[in-house]
């Protein structure tokens, strides 16, 4: 594990948690994110709200934010009428913006007489080639004939480049739906010799295999190879898959594991919208996360659908410790 990754964990107690979903919180605080960048949207029309969640996030006790960027693509930004400049301006900006809130949370964390939180890690986040579709195929990894991974790794190149050159702690890759994204993105940080520790993490639909059908271990034979990639995992995956796909992962790998489901809610690419959970079962989220961390993974936190109240429970849960509520800050 990274030093700053290890030593997070280590403050946490053992399981350092994650913040929750992102693109939820800016919309429950009023954003509009119907648009082909979605929750990215809101770092042309609504900074200052993607400030405020990193800061509820943080309130919560998240130990590790995660920016603003997961669909903010330099394509999507350029079909927006954008520069180039001014693309690669707005995904700086991302990792800016949860570097102030963490900095920010952090100074008035110190002045407190009781202190409940850690500095908290930034972490850069990168969406799947899917996501910048925006067709549904980040839930299916079906990404057509026609794609290889070369054109994958020309996707992903610059946004690596100039997220990894803002600063961030981390570079969390989140919710990889294929076998082919992640040895792209494998074989990119070793080309670019990325110094920034990533993580990787998949998403599934069945709890038993990636989004593709192709199975944990296929993939971790080549994530196990790499020194880039130091923590592996799983987000946006209904939570009563995450328990055995974390007993998965620990027999195919040595790296440290992160899981941050969504509410088990379906991301419906289509209709643009989510639809109810099929079995969540009758553990709460954060009963869940205990029994997460039980089963070996060293850092937890939710994805979609899931809110700081959310977090605050899973920190309270992992850390026993309970995070003040906003009023009191
Ligand atoms: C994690 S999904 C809900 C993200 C949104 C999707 N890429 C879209 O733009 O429709
Ligand atoms: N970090 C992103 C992941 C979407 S799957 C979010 O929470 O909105
Ligand atoms: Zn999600």
């Amino acid at each position: 594990m990274a030093v700053a990754v290890e030593e997070i964990v280590r403050r946490a107690g053992g399981c350092a948690v994650i913040d929750g979903g992102f693109a939820t919180q800016l919309e429950a605080l009023g954003a509009d994110i119907n648009d082909p960048l979605w929750s990215a949207a809101c770092l042309i029309t609504k900074p200052h709200l993607i400030k405020e969640v990193h800061m509820q996030y943080l309130e919560a006790g998240a130990d590790v934010i995660i920016s603003s960027s997961y669909q903010a693509t330099i394509p999507g930004f350029l079909a927006r009428g954008m520069l180039l400049e001014e693309a690669e301006g707005l995904l700086r900006r991302s990792i800016e913006l949860a570097l102030e809130a963490r900095d920010e949370f952090w100074k008035s964390t110190l002045r407190k007489s009781k202190p409940v939180y850690n500095r908290a890690l930034v972490a850069a986040s990168i969406g799947s080639y899917g996501a910048y579709l925006a067709d549904g195929s980040e839930y299916s990894g079906s990404y057509g004939e026609d794609i290889t991974a070369e054109k994958l790794k020309d996707f992903h190149r610059r946004r690596l480049q100039v997220l990894a050159s803002a600063g961030p702690d981390l570079i969390a890759f989140e919710a990889i739906p294929n076998k082919m994204e992640a040895q792209a993105l494998v074989e990119l940080l070793e080309e670019e010799n990325i110094q920034v520790p990533s993580w990787i993490c998949f998403s599934s639909v069945d709890g038993k295999n990636l989004c593709s059908g192709e199975s944990f271990a296929e993939c971790l034979q080549f994530l196990n190879a790499s020194n880039k990639v130091t923590i592996v995992g799983v987000n946006c995956t209904p939570p009563q898959f995450i328990e055995g796909i974390i007993r998965e992962l620990k027999k195919q790998t040595k790296k440290a594991i992160a899981v941050y489901p969504n509410s088990g809610e379906i991301w419906d690419g289509r209709a643009k919208r989510w639809l109810p959970a099929q079995c969540f079962g009758h553990k709460s989220f954060d009963a869940l996360a205990k029994r997460w961390q039980e089963a070996g993974a060293s850092l937890v936190g939710g994805c979609c659908r899931t809110t700081p109240s959310t977090i605050r429970a899973v920190s309270k849960v992992l850390k026993g410790k309970t995070a003040y509520s906003a009023t009191q800050i």
